[in-house]
Parts: C-alpha cells; structure tokens; sequence
C-alpha cells in the first residue's frame, strides 16, 4: 500500500475514498482494483456477478489489502441493495455491460438491457444521492468514419477530418436498424445522453470514458477452457487461442478494418487520473487510446503469430491466416467499424495522460501471459486419449 500522501495534478492532497465499482470482476475492472490496492488507500467495494479475475486480490493470504475490499456477488438488473452501497461510496464507477460483439446481432434484447436499462438505476442513485459517477461507454459510439463514405481512391480519406474521432466533434454514425451490430453503440450512445442530461438538468458530477480497444491479460476467454466452447471472443481472445491450438487465425471479410489498440496498464493509468482529479475530470468525455498503435486486423493477425512463436518457442504457424466472411463468423446482421483514431486533445489538456507501450511490447506481454496461463490446459483438452490395449 501507498504509505506517502497522494496529490492531485494541481498539487493538492487527495483524500482515501470509497470507491463502489460495478463490473469489478471483469477484465477492466479486475486491472483497475489490482491499481487502486497497490498504489492508492481507497476502498473498493467491487460488485460483479462473477470474481475469477480478482479472487487473487480476496484471499486472505493477500492480508495488506483485506481492509480494502469487499466483493458483493450482486446482479445490478434486480438488487435492492445497490444503493445501500452507491451511498456509502464517494464514487461510483461502472463498468458492468454485454461488450462482445458476437452478442450485438444474436442477442440484441440482452445487450441493448444490459448497456441501456440496467444501467439507468445506476445513473439514477447517483444522481439523486448526489454521487459523483464514471460511467464506461465505447469508442463503438463513434460507429463508422465520415471517410468510409468517401470513394476508395478519394484523397479526402487522407485528411485526419474524414477520420480522426473527437468527442466534441465527430457525428455517431451507425448502420440500419437491421444491422443489429449497433445495438450496442446505439444503447452506450443513448445512456451517454442520459448522464450527460442528468449533469445539465440535476448537477450530477459525471466523467463518461471511451476505451478504444484496451487489450492485455484477463481479456475475455478461451474458448473450451475458462469460456463456453462455442463462445466468440473479443479478437486478441480469438487469435490466442488460435495460437494456443496451432491452428489458422480467422480473418473476419479479409481483415481489412483497422484498430488502435492500447494497453490495458497504461489504460488503466489514464482512469486512476480521472478518479483523483475530479476538477479536471468532471463534465468531461474522455477517449482513452492509442493513436500511433493502428493496425489492419490482417497485420494484428500477423503480429500476434511472429510474437507468439517467440514467446512460446513453437515454429511459426505455416498458414497463419484464413479468411471467413462475418456471415458465417457472427451470423447475420454484423457490420464493423472501419477505423478508430482517437484524437487526443482533450485527454492531454485535462489530464496530461498519453500511452506509452507500443503493440509489440504490449504484445509480447500479453501472449506471455496466455501462453503460460493456458498452454499446458489446452495440451491437455486436446491430447487423444490412449487407445486401450
Ligand atoms: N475492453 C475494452 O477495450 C472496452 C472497450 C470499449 C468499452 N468497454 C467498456 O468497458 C466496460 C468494461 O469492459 P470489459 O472489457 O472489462 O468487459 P468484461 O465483460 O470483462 O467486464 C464486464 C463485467 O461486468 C459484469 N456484469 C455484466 N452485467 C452485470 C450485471 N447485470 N450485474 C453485475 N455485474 C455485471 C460482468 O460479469 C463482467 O465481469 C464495459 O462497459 C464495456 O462496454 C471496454
Ligand atoms: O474494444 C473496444 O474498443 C470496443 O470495440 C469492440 O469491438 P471490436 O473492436 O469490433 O471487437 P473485436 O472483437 O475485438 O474485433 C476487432 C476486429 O477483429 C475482427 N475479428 C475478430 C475476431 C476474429 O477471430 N477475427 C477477426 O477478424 C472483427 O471482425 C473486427 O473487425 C467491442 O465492441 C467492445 O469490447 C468495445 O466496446
């Protein structure tokens, strides 16, 4: 635990604080309990359905930290006691969403639900017991670039204004109702309008964030070891266990669309900001990314193979790719994201936050992870039982 006093961006000194975080047992969550535990004094009471990724932060062995978090197994769609804990917190964070876009277009009721309704009770505790609260939206919000509009051989897809997404000023521009992809961008949009409303109308002090691919250890699952088989992860989910099971990383329509990808420690700094300089931070939209780490998925696809062959010692796979249409990959009704170039102007002047891991070195740390998390279990699902003699 941090023993020196903290201080703000603005040299003030920041008080310990109690923090309820909401979605505290996923991917995000669990790296941001692990910082608030081992830099800051906060207190975490950290509500999730699920605690796997943070069960290592609740053992007793882990004594110095004991004090300073408690896990309520809580569903938020129908649970009288969320308030309770709403107020005996300072801040609310939330991070609890349906977030995978195979669920957009197969189960969009579930996902507009768990990005929509759920969440306004949330909003609305917190806004009446007079709360701050950061709530978690998506670069998905931004849909496609003016550019993607443009002809393909238009110079004007060169120029940072058909493309660079800016919180202030970039439209959201998503697809027909029928492409119920964007049942997810369009709830996160409408929940952002709500909070935001709530801030002009009622005072709440709110800070919303939009990651743009945060990636790193803990994302997601392997299918057919700690996630359903049949389950569709996230994309650096999907390729590591491709990689893990030596078999062709799938390129959805060819790979062509492109992702800024970031890492999710340095991600995670950038939230730490906002929670301890509430000045800077209140009434603001945050984009959270890394703009110089772009990449086609074809050339992540790439990346990741060359990467994960040095990191595990196994020769390179000698078909590293396969092309899939996103029919067969995740049913009908997908669309995608063409680009997303977060613009960082506003993040740089409130917080004075940029990136720093490249997509190689964030890489390599993470498939170091996969590879010894889930080597030796995939070896064992699928080695062939021995023939009896
Ligand atoms: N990872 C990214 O790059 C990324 C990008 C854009 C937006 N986001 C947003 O950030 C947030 C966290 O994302 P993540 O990547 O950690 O996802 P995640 O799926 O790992 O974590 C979400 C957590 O919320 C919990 N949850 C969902 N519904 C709940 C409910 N009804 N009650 C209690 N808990 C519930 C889940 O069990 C899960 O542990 C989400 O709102 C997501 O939309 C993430
Ligand atoms: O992470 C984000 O910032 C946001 O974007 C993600 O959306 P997306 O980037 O499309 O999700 P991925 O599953 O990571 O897919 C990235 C790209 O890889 C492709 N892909 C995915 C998996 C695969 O096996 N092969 C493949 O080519 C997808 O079609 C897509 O073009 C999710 O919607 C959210 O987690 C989040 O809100």
């Amino acid at each position: 635990m941090a023993s020196t006093v903290r201080v703000d961006l603005d040299g003030n000194e920041v008080k310990a604080m109690t923090i309820c975080m909401i979605g505290a047992g996923g991917f995000i969550g669990s790296h941001l309990c692990e910082k608030i535990l081992s830099e800051t004094s906060h207190k975490v009471l950290a509500v999730d359905v699920y605690n796997d990724k943070i069960k290592h932060l609740l053992e007793p062995q882990t004594k110095q930290w004991v004090e300073r978090i408690q896990f309520h197994r809580i569903n938020i769609k129908h649970d009288s006691r969320l308030e309770g804990l709403i107020k005996m917190a300072d801040l609310t964070i939330n991070l609890a969403a349906i977030c995978t876009p195979a669920d957009y277009n197969t189960r969009p009721l579930d996902t507009i639900y768990s990005n929509f309704i759920d969440a306004l009770p949330v909003v609305k505790y917190c806004s009446e017991n007079n709360k701050r609260l950061i709530h978690f939206s998506t670069c998905e919000v931004y849909g496609k670039t003016i550019g993607s509009f443009l002809p393909k051989d238009s110079p004007l897809r060169e120029d940072p204004q058909f493309y660079l997404l800016s919180e202030d000023a970039s439209p959201c521009i998503f697809g027909p109702i029928e492409k119920q992809r964007w049942s997810y961008a369009c709830a996160k949009q409408l929940i952002e309008r709500l909070v935001y409303a709530e801030g002009a109308e009622n005072g709440l002090e709110f800070t919303i964030v939009r990651p743009f691919n945060w990636i790193g250890p803990r994302m997601d699952f392997i299918p057919g070891i700690d996630g359903p088989s049949e389950g569709v992860p996230r994309v650096l989910a999907c390729f590591s266990n491709n990689l893990l099971r030596g078999e062709p990383l799938k390129l959805v329509d060819g790979g062509e669309s492109q992702r800024t990808f970031v890492y999710i420690k340095d991600a995670i700094e950038a939230v730490l900001l906002m929670i301890e300089n509430p000045a800077r931070a209140n009434g603001h939209i945050f984009n959270v990314g890394n703009p110089h780490n772009e990449v086609t998925v074809k050339q992540l696809a790439e990346m990741m193979a060359e990467v994960y062959s040095k990191v595990s010692g196994e020769p390179a796979l000698e078909q590293p790719t396969i092309d899939v249409s996103s029919k067969e990959f995740y049913g009908e009704g997908y669309d995608d994201s063409d680009k997303r170039i977060p613009d960082m102007t506003i993040i740089n002047r409130q917080l004075g936050w940029n990136p720093k891991t490249s997509l190689w070195d964030l890489l390599e740390s993470t498939l170091t992870y996969q590879h010894r998390t889930y080597a030796e279990a995939i070896k064992q699902a699928t080695a062939k039982p021995v023939a009896s003699s």
